[in-house]
């Protein structure tokens, strides 16, 4: 008998493969850390046979834990880190390592193309204003400098569509990144005018086909199921781009009108789910439309590019602090004290502005070269009070990308790695001024495509079916704003917004000349994975 959904998601930090039973209770999960590439001149990379190599090898740890699994697998569905450039050439092989969402290569490009006169159009199309992360921009900035790489190419995938790929033989990928990248959020399919606008109208064909994991399956080839010990056959399905099944495993759509989910991991993903028709498109163009597997039911999205990446940086600082004076300590053992820190701080009383990324910030503005900072530092102030600034930036910044969304979230799903903590909370609760639950679901991720493998398998007969016993009984308790911070937040909050407004200036000042465009076509050396690894080991730490 078969009884399992596997759901794979393969993130940034850690490629997962986690075992479902038909009714969406967690029977266990097996999972292998990723590793990227990242370089001075802005580039992160990923190899694309490590990435098959690893997710096969979570897929084989799976079946160490779970008796019988590959003879109990009813269907197996993929999911994975979004945007980015994966190119296959002949007989499908890959082409280079892949270009990731973290790449910041393409900044000069994006500047070009979001002057042109197609864009507003082209926005209009998609819901998604353009940024360094999407593989519209990169293969654009390819196209300009080094179109070798686009020539070796016969298809583009994404990293879900390339697990997929190597599961099943099939060249595909899914209505979301489709829509959200080349094409219309309203059909779901690919649009001429976007790729017209994106510069790419003759590198049409690298576009493969669209498929809805909801409707169509393909059967595990016999190499895949010699490498992951799964059988041959077994029906796996596409799912979308990992931000929505996430939000989706997480309850961001559940029927309650003017529900919200965001996501505070690594990112931070704000979004609420809408019908196609009231989408906010917004005078910047900034944000993305990422479809829901629902039919005619999108997400509106703002997202940041870095959230606790901040808190992860504030302390690592003390961690060196610590260590350089003779106790040392690792940044994530100082993860149990936030809470200890936060309540002795005063709220309100330092404005930081979390663009710690890199890659500078892409919601609700884009602009590569924005940089964090503190505003309003005294004498007086200690560790505690950075660190509580730090966190209710986290929250300024969910605030200011609703409201660019033109959204007012009656109630706040939260997932990623500091939902677990009371502190931070407590502080988004009352900056968005709206309760926020829990979402129990571990594995919201793998969750929400192994949803989209129950309904293409025929367990539901539609997906509201499968969120009503897969996603609505696991949210918590709501968690109410406290209406004195709220006060305090509403006074701070256009400053926050006008503080950020004008240091524009100031960060293209500090970040010099616009980059040189890139134009060598070899990968980066490898100058750092730790931020991953630290990530995983810090959320690994701190389970409750
Ligand atoms: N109790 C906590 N308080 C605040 N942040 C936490 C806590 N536990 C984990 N984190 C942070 O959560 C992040 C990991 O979130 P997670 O959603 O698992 O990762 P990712 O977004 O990379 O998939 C780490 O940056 C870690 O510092
Ligand atoms: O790997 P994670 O942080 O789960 O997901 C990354 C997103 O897909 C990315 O931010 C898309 O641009």
């Amino acid at each position: 008998m078969t009884d399992i959904i596997i759901g794979i998601d393969a993130g940034t930090s850690v490629i997962k493969a986690v075992a479902f039973d038909l009714r969406g209770r967690q029977l266990g999960t097996s999972s292998v850390l990723n590793h990227y590439l990242s370089g001075a001149d802005g580039s992160a990379c990923q190899s694309l046979d490590q990435t098959w190599t690893d997710c096969a090898t979570a897929l084989r740890g799976l079946g160490e834990k779970i008796p019988d699994l590959a003879a109990r697998t009813a269907a197996v569905a993929v999911t994975a880190q979004g945007d980015g450039t994966w190119l296959v050439g002949a007989s499908n092989r890959p082409v280079s390592n892949a270009w990731l969402w973290l790449d910041a290569r393409a900044a000069p490009t994006v500047q070009d193309l979001a002057a042109g006169e197609l864009n507003r159009a082209r926005f209009e199309a998609t819901g998604t204003g353009l940024n360094t992360c999407q593989q519209g921009t990169q293969m654009a900035h390819m196209d300009r400098y080094a179109p070798q790489l686009l020539d070796g190419a016969e298809v583009a995938l994404h990293c879900k569509d390339w697990l997929y790929l190597c599961l099943t033989g099939e060249r595909a990928t899914d209505p979301s990144e489709a829509s959200f990248t080349f094409g219309n959020f309203r059909t779901r399919q690919y649009d001429d005018l976007v790729i017209e606008a994106l510069g790419l109208t003759h590198r049409r064909h690298l576009l493969p086909q669209i498929i809805d994991g909801t409707q169509i399956t393909h059967p595990l080839s016999a190499e895949a199921a010699a490498q992951t010990g799964l059988l041959a056959g077994t029906p796996v399905s596409l799912g979308y781009v990992d931000m929505v099944m996430t939000a989706l495993g997480a309850g961001v759509h559940t029927g309650t009108a003017g529900a919200a989910c965001s996501t505070i991991g690594s990112t931070g993903v704000h979004m609420q789910a809408k019908r196609s028709g009231d989408v906010h498109l917004n005078a910047e163009g900034t944000g993305y439309v990422i479809a829901l597997p629902v039919p005619d039911v999108v997400t509106q999205v703002q997202t940041n590019m870095a959230a606790t990446l901040n808190i992860d940086w504030a302390l690592r600082l003390a961690a060196d602090l610590m260590s350089d004076a003779g106790k040392p300590v690792d940044y994530s053992d100082l993860v149990g004290r936030i809470e200890g820190w936060v309540s002795r701080a005063k709220p309100g009383a330092i404005m930081y502005h979390p663009y710690i990324s890199e890659a500078g910030e892409r919601g609700p503005f884009v602009n590569a070269n924005a940089r964090a900072g503190f505003t309003g530092l005294a004498a007086h102030h200690r560790f505690p009070d950075m660190l509580r600034a730090v966190i209710e930036g986290l929250g300024m910044a969910a605030r200011d990308c609703y409201t660019a969304m033109d959204a007012d979230p009656t109630e706040l799903r939260i997932t990623g790695g500091a939902a677990r903590s009371n502190a931070l909370r407590q502080i988004l609760a009352s900056c968005i001024k709206a309760p926020v639950r829990v979402s129990q679901r571990e594995e919201a991720g793998a969750a929400g495509c192994a949803m989209m493998a129950a309904v293409a398998i025929g367990a539901y007969d539609t997906m509201d079916d499968c969120v009503a016993e897969w996603v609505t009984p696991l949210l918590g308790q709501a968690e109410q704003p406290d209406p004195e911070l709220s006060r305090i937040y509403d006074q701070v909050f256009p400053a926050y917004v006008s503080a950020r407004q004008s240091l524009r200036p100031v960060w293209d000042t500090l970040q010099g000349d616009p980059r040189a465009p890139w134009v060598n076509a070899t990968d980066p050396k490898d100058e750092h994975t730790e931020m991953t690894l630290d990530a995983t080991l810090v959320s690994e730490r701190s389970e409750p």
